[in-house]
């Protein structure tokens, strides 16, 4: 029987008691000042992500979910609340958290793409080059692009471009991968089959990933556990969402998907 079960999204285990988690995410509201607008993003969200989650920030467009995504990378301070990452609290971007986009052009055109799965080894963790090589070349073949090594991103496919990302993202072996709707610009086959190959990547490395999608379908396909967002601004719905896979596996994910939507979408006071 498939269930959409919302635990409650924070506080932290009491020390001792549990490990703690890898990222802890509390109370925390994000604004964006513009010359005549304060727009308030998300309010006063909470939640935990532990180590080898696929965790899942779901909510309609304009929740706030990308801009949680940059406050977890460092690049948005918020006006309320703390982050902590490991214990450390996150105050700047840090080679503990990379980030995949959406766009496809957020690699260099003038690096190939083993130039480009290099660099920021190289730069950011200050490897030698040849051992930059061999550990860009060993993700290069992890999202099987090992015949396209030597090319530039230009001839490449809007699917391979962002297998390059992913593989630029895990060479530096973050603790958390971030990922802002990675396939959302590609077609529909491509992006179902970007999506069992991120799930064939974290079998073999377990790695974490917080991962945005605002469709319910990718969202139960890719997580373990999934966030459920308002409409804006993002606050947090109804808890977190465990998924158990060999539940979705067996057929049965059009039940989750209904009863995700319902919780979304159902008025306060009526699911919550
Ligand atoms: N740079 C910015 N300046 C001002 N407001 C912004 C900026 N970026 C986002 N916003 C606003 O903050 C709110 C949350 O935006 P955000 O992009 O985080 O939502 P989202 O849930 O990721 O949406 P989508 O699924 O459409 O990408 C929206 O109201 C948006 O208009």
């Amino acid at each position: 029987m498939l269930q959409a079960v919302a635990s409650p999204a924070g506080p932290a285990p009491v020390a001792g008691t549990t490990a703690p988690p890898l990222l802890s995410v509390r109370n925390v509201t994000l604004r964006y000042k513009t010359p005549n607008l304060l727009i308030t993003a998300t309010e006063n969200v909470s939640f935990d992500v532990r180590q080898s989650d696929r965790f899942v920030l779901l909510g309609p467009s304009g929740c706030g979910k990308s801009t949680l995504l940059k406050a977890v990378g460092g690049y948005m301070k918020p006006v309320a609340g703390e982050i902590h990452i490991n214990g450390r609290q996150v105050t700047k971007p840090g080679p503990d958290r990379m980030m995949v986009f959406q766009e496809f052009d957020q690699l260099m055109p003038w690096k190939t793409v083993l130039e480009n799965v290099m660099f920021p080894l190289t730069v950011a963790r200050k490897l030698p080059a040849k051992e930059a090589e061999d550990l860009a070349r060993s993700y290069i073949d992890k999202v099987k692009l090992t015949r396209a090594v030597d090319s530039y991103p230009h001839t490449l496919s809007g699917g391979m471009k962002q297998r390059v990302a992913i593989a630029r993202g895990m060479a530096m072996q973050p603790d958390i991968l971030l990922m802002d709707e990675p396939f959302a610009a590609l077609d529909a086959l491509t992006r179902r089959q970007m999506q069992d190959e991120l799930l064939q990547l974290w079998e073999d490395t377990k790695f974490t990933v917080i991962f945005v999608t605002h469709s319910i379908a990718e969202a139960i396909k890719i997580s373990n556990r999934i966030l459920l967002l308002s409409p804006h601004p993002g606050r947090v719905k109804a808890g977190v969402v465990d998924v158990d896979q060999a539940n979705v596996e067996d057929g049965s994910a059009g039940a989750l998907e209904r009863e995700i939507h319902d919780l979304l979408f159902s008025e306060p006071g009526h699911r919550e």
